[in-house]
């Protein structure tokens, strides 16, 4: 399992115990131009401690003990962690915790955070673009702000020196922030306020917003997978399907699977529905021509206002 593998920990920053990742080594001797880095961003709403790198293990496990050939094409595995921020259920006590453990970061940061994550790791393995960059739910929205620049950056120009993936998966992702809030409720916007502050910061952030191109920062070879599994109870079907038409719009290469089983933490926790994923966005990855693929399912074979019962986090 994971633990057959090398894995190693280092910090890519000395702010916060969290500016660190996870590496598990699988073949980083060989550069070939075929293989790929597997990169995860957990999610927990940009606050939740008790989800962090090591979240990504399920699935690492669900790749490498599945008998796909997928795993020939896989160089390694890497799980970023970010600076959080407070969680009103999970207090600190400002005197009694160090600077480096203390959860108070705010929009910037996490993304912040992801830009040098990838930095450290391409200076350390150096795979270039040569990488499929996962992220679930808050984690998805970090992955395609990567896409978005200095708008995601509040003005700030990203690194030029870190290379875009080859792909992004957003799973279960949070790509509208006003739109979850007007949809389902205002719960919701107590999960983004400790994180960008009031609502009118909202839209810079929203990957559904963004005004400019996904495409313009990236280059011919790119694909965005957009997963989704209608038993997740937290996030809904409309969010994945506005980002969908936003990139198409944009003309970017976009496969939508919206058929994935499991609930919003249930899926990394068991770990084979985003091996599935993983797969098939290798499979695709592989194959010539990366034309406008769609493989939504319309099948509804799951009752979706059942599973929207009780739509509440744990705390
Ligand atoms: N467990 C989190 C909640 C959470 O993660 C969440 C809740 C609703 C919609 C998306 C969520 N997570 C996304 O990263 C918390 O307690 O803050």
């Amino acid at each position: 399992m994971a633990s057959s593998l090398s894995y190693a920990a280092f910090h890519y920053g000395s702010d916060s115990e969290l500016q660190r990742v996870g590496v598990w080594e699988v073949d980083t001797v060989a550069s070939e131009k075929s293989k790929y880095w597997i990169i995860y961003i957990h999610g927990g709403a940009w606050r939740d401690p008790r989800i962090d790198h090591k979240s990504f293990i399920p699935t690492i496990d669900a790749v490498i003990s599945s008998q796909d050939e997928c795993k020939s094409s896989i160089s390694g595995f890497a799980s970023v962690d970010y600076r959080l921020s407070p969680h009103p259920g999970f207090p600190q006590d400002p005197e009694g915790t160090t600077p480096r453990d203390y959860r108070n970061a705010f929009h910037p940061d996490h993304i912040k955070d992801v830009w040098s994550a990838l930095r450290s790791l391409q200076e350390r393995y150096a795979f270039g673009s040569n990488y499929v960059l996962l992220g679930h739910s808050a984690g998805a929205t970090l992955a395609l702000q990567l896409l978005m620049g200095s708008t995601a950056l509040k003005g700030s120009a990203p690194p030029a020196d870190v290379a875009l993936p080859a792909a992004i998966v957003g799973l279960e992702g949070i790509y509208d922030l006003q739109g979850l809030v007007d949809r389902l409720g205002p719960e919701y916007a107590a999960l983004f306020v400790g994180a960008f502050g009031d609502s009118s910061n909202w839209s810079d952030v929203s990957p559904m917003k963004f005004t400019k191109s996904f495409r313009s920062a990236w280059s011919e070879e790119h694909l965005v997978v957009l997963g989704w599994s209608p038993e997740d109870e937290l996030i809904d079907r409309p969010e994945i399907e506005g980002m969908q038409k936003v990139l198409e719009k944009d003309n970017v290469n976009t496969l939508a699977l919206t058929d994935l089983s499991g609930t919003h933490d249930g899926m990394w926790e068991d770990g084979r529905p985003f091996a599935q994923v993983i797969r098939k966005t290798l499979n695709h990855l592989k194959s010539s021509g990366l034309s406008i693929t769609r493989q939504s399912s319309q099948i509804f074979d799951n009752d979706e206002a059942n599973n929207r019962q009780g739509r509440q986090w744990r705390l």
